[in-house]
């Protein structure tokens, strides 16, 4: 396989979408799930009913509402989410910023973009400028909250099922109210409206009632994703939001685009169970990236979600957190955690030797998060100053013996991966081939000790080792000069440890992306390249057999 073949899918992948608003949620079958009396640590929750075996689909949805990101919305059908077809995709002659794949998505659209296609024309031509002509996402699916709520009436299922989404109204933070009060002033100006008194016709009869459904959308809403979990957009799903939170979680929501007919039935969320679940067990996804250590996670989740978790993983964190901890420094092969300025010295868990390596590690960590912050917000924008900002200080951390997993070198780590594949020389070479395996290595390596087994960020990390070890190698290394000690290896070991890695990849996707989807997209796309891999290995196999047999004879 090519590298031009892997980064055309890789690309075709992240173009894929979802996403877009139905009338009723629809389950696939009544949910083996049930809601107990509320609690009163966590409010509403779902608990299974019966054994949930992991890699199944808990239930289904499709989100009340959801729209594409702008950068999106070129690129993808509004109503199913697919990227264009063949034919491209046709644009509403009215507003023209929304695409559709055919009349057919138009008109299954149209009873919320009758009022959008006018909110959008209006709203272009208030704006300051070009860049700012089309609403932001938020604003978007608000409008579409509300003309769902004015289309169905108070008494319906649909807006008794928003309006009984959790709300922090009464206890938000103050820059909270300052940004839901901003966008409840914008999303007034897009419906045409001048006051918040005018949102009556919506179900919205105060000032109060506009701030909680906003501080609803920021609690509950979630992010649409390609089968690759590339972020899409956002959308609003009333079953989903019923789950709360671990750091630690039994559940996943994916999209894993299987359904049969995409254009009524997609996007479809799926909520799939990542381990064995038993009944009585409440189901928990976690709304956060859970390789960042236990003080980011709480600052996250306190400031966007209004609570302070007490999940297994925040109450006894291993000791030590492979999110904070240095390889010993007798390399014995045990940890130990980051040292802080209160307490220097620490002990290595398995060797005991004991290490005051403060300033050094202390340095390297800051250094770490600093450039981890510059290159995230120039990987978009000048991807040579952001690569330069990971490639330097990579070695730093690792020189500080910082683990694979601590954050932020698996952060940085990641980012430095995506960034190499995007900064890919046309002619490929060989060094830059293996340079992004190695990253990619170390990635897997970091993620494999904070994840769980099938959890979707370990799964694609796995996949996308194994498709890279799978490409063509521009310059194979001479069999006697491979040397098994050096990574990547080169020829058909090569090619073995392609086929092993994404045999273990579509194991977790199996898991991640249910196993009535066949591991999602990427777990049926992974499957095809174990079987054409275990035919070229068995074609290099034969080779080698043909010219032992030459020479003996
Ligand atoms: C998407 S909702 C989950 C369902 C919610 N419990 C309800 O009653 O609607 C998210 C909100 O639930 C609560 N929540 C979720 N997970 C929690 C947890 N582990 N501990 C405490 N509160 C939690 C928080 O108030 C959070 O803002």
């Amino acid at each position: 396989m090519s590298f031009a073949d892997i980064r055309a899918r890789r690309q075709a992948k992240e173009a894929r979408s979802y996403v877009e608003s139905s009338p009723e949620p629809s389950t696939a079958g009544p949910p083996p799930v049930e809601a107990p009396p509320i609690l009163p640590e966590r409010g509403r929750s779902i608990y299974a009913k019966e054994r949930l075996k992991r890699g199944g689909t808990i239930f289904s949805t499709k989100p009340h509402v959801y729209v594409l990101s702008t950068k999106n919305l070129e690129h993808l059908c509004s109503s199913c989410i697919s990227p264009a077809p063949a034919a491209g995709l046709k644009r509403c002659t009215q507003c023209k910023s929304i695409w559709y794949c055919n009349a057919t998505c138009q008109s299954n659209d149209w009873a919320f973009h009758k009022k959008e296609c006018v909110a959008m024309q209006r709203w272009a031509a208030g704006a300051p400028s070009p860049d700012v002509a089309v609403p932001a996402e938020p604003i978007r699916c608000l409008g579409r909250v509300l003309w769902g709520r004015q289309k169905r009436k108070l008494g319906s299922n649909w807006t008794l099922e928003i309006d009984a989404m959790q709300s922090h109204r009464t206890s938000l933070p103050p820059e909270a109210v300052e940004s839901h009060t901003h966008l409840a002033h914008a999303v007034i100006r897009y419906l045409g409206l001048t006051a918040p008194e005018e949102l009556v016709p919506f179900g919205i009869n105060s000032a109060a009632g506009i701030v909680d459904l906003i501080s609803r959308f920021a609690t509950n809403s979630i992010t649409l994703t390609t089968p690759s979990l590339t972020p899409l957009g956002v959308c609003v799903s009333p079953s989903v939001a019923l789950i709360n939170h671990s750091c630690e979680p039994n559940a996943v929501v994916v999209f894993p685009r299987s359904t049969k007919d995409p254009t009524t039935q997609e996007p479809e969320g799926q909520v799939i169970a990542i381990r064995d679940i038993s009944p009585g067990e409440e189901i928990f996804t976690s709304y956060i990236d859970t390789t960042l250590p236990r003080a980011q996670r709480q600052t996250v989740l306190s400031a966007t979600y209004n609570f302070a978790c007490q999940c297994t993983l925040c109450s006894r964190s291993p000791e030590p957190d492979p999110r904070e901890a240095l390889a010993c420094p007798k390399d014995c092969g045990g940890a130990r955690p980051f040292p802080s300025e209160e307490d220097p010295v620490t002990r290595c868990v398995k060797c005991k030797s004991a290490v005051a390596s403060t300033d050094v590690v202390l340095d390297a960590l800051r250094i770490g998060q600093d450039a981890l912050q510059k290159a995230t917000s120039l990987q978009f924008s000048d991807i040579s100053k952001a690569l330069q900002l990971t490639t330097n200080t990579i070695p730093i951390l690792t020189s500080a013996k910082a683990l694979p997993s601590s954050h932020p070198l698996l952060a940085l780590t990641r980012l430095h991966q995506s960034l190499l594949l995007a900064a890919f020389p046309p002619d490929l070479t060989q060094d830059a081939l293996d340079q992004v395996i190695r990253a990619s290595s170390a990635s897997v390596t970091g993620l494999r000790a904070v994840l769980p087994q099938g959890h979707p960020a370990r799964a694609l990390a796995l996949a996308e080792l194994g498709k890279l070890l799978a490409v063509d190698e521009p310059a194979p290394r001479p069999a006697n000069t491979g040397g098994t000690s050096i990574f990547p290896p080169s020829g058909a070991a090569r090619l073995r440890l392609a086929c092993e890695t994404l045999i273990r990849a579509r194991e977790e996707l199996m898991i991640s992306f249910g196993e009535r989807n066949g591991g999602g997209e990427v777990g049926c796309e992974v499957r095809e390249m174990v079987v054409r891999l275990e035919r070229e290995l068995a074609v290099w196999g034969e080779g080698i057999r043909n010219v032992i047999s030459t020479h003996i004879t």
